[in-house]
């Protein structure tokens, strides 16, 4: 039986640090783990220039407890008005890894996404001829499309085109949370890639609906039924290089989750591992966690992967608090419904 498990550092490639008192709060859990992590940039107000990517990266490392190493992958916001040049200046000066496009309204903070895709058509061109990758939320937003088909409505009706109309853009899909995205990614020839979070292995709809409504298990997208789980499950301990980890741990204080419109997002950060190693363990696919969570997105990204190694040991329960504080308020701490044993001990 594998009791201790050695991995190179992973990275999260889709991760909410938000700012001030909760940044503060939130980024050391992820570092802890963590090496690097593209950096959401759905602030209010968003992330839109190559500017306040800057000043947001320099309030992210004045964040960061002394002692801890971390480096955030910034992201623009994608808009209607986006300064083409300025992207791929930002790009091509390091400072920004990736745009990210939010439909409007599509989730938490993405009023001043896009409406119009024909608007952004110009920005895209760009970004594909200067090897910009476009990181997706990959929902449509009509109100007469379920709440449970727009991941597969906005393939059909968004993205595909998109990809068909910019040859060469390579586009990340965030979050997938159906089979539909899983096929969809895995037809691609190239230029596409998509993360899966943590939770969206473990829980299905009825975690959120069954026997009493559940707040904390509410995200966008929202998780399907089960065998689009399994259908997650399968991608992420394939070994395939299209898809890897990326948490969209997002936290919101409990008061905002616990109210009669509770936002969307799940905090992952602190025990996405331990999870992550007892779905894998599960799977029967410890040897393929190292590259799904230190590997694929690297090589995406045409980043190096990390050369420092983290160790998981195998032992009695982890003892995690159920929610953490922050200078904003409490924000509770994704359950996963069973004991954790995986322990990230160096
Ligand atoms: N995933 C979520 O439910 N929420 C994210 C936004 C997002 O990633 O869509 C957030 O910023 O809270
Ligand atoms: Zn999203
Ligand atoms: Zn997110």
């Amino acid at each position: 039986m594998t009791t201790t498990l050695t991995l190179r550092r992973p990275d999260d490639w889709h991760l909410h640090l938000r700012d001030g008192a909760m940044l503060e709060g939130v980024l050391p859990h992820t570092a802890q783990h963590f090496a690097r992590a593209i950096v959401m940039p759905n602030l209010v107000p968003p992330v839109v220039t190559g500017a306040q990517a800057a000043a947001y990266r320099d309030r992210i490392m004045a964040a960061l407890p002394e002692g801890m190493n971390f480096t955030p992958l910034m992201t623009l916001y994608l808009t209607e008005e986006t300064d083409p040049e300025d992207v791929v200046r930002a790009h091509a000066e390091g400072l920004v890894t990736a745009v990210k496009l939010y439909p409007a309204g599509a989730t938490t903070n993405s009023a001043s996404g896009v409406r119009d895709f024909g608007r952004v058509r110009g920005v895209l061109e760009r970004m594909a001829e200067a090897g910009v990758p476009l990181c997706v939320h990959g929902e449509v937003t009509d109100a007469d499309i379920d709440i449970f088909d727009r991941e597969a409505v906005f393939i059909e009706r968004v993205l595909d085109p998109i990809r068909r109309a910019t040859p060469g853009l390579r586009v990340v899909m965030e979050h997938v949370t159906t089979a539909d995205a899983v096929a969809y990614v895995r037809s691609a020839e190239q230029d596409l890639g998509a993360t899966i979070t943590v939770h969206h292995l473990v829980i299905n709809r009825n975690h959120i609906l069954a026997g009493g409504i559940r707040p904390h298990y509410y995200c966008l997208p929202v998780a399907k039924r089960e065998t689009h789980r399994q259908a997650l499950r399968a991608a992420a301990v394939s070994g395939d290089p299209r898809f890897f980890l990326g948490t969209d741990s997002a936290p919101h204080v409990d008061a905002a989750k616990e109210t009669a419109c509770g936002c969307a997002g799940i905090f992952t950060a602190p025990n996405a591992l331990s999870v992550l190693a007892e779905v894998f363990e599960a799977e029967g696919a410890l040897d393929r966690l190292e590259g799904f969570a230190a590997l694929h997105g690297p090589a995406f990204y045409g980043l190096p992967p990390n050369e420092e190694r983290i160790t998981l040991t195998k032992g009695a329960p982890v003892e995690l608090p159920e929610r953490i504080e922050t200078g904003d308020g409490p924000v509770t701490v994704f359950d996963p419904g069973f004991p954790l044993h995986w322990h990230v001990t160096g």
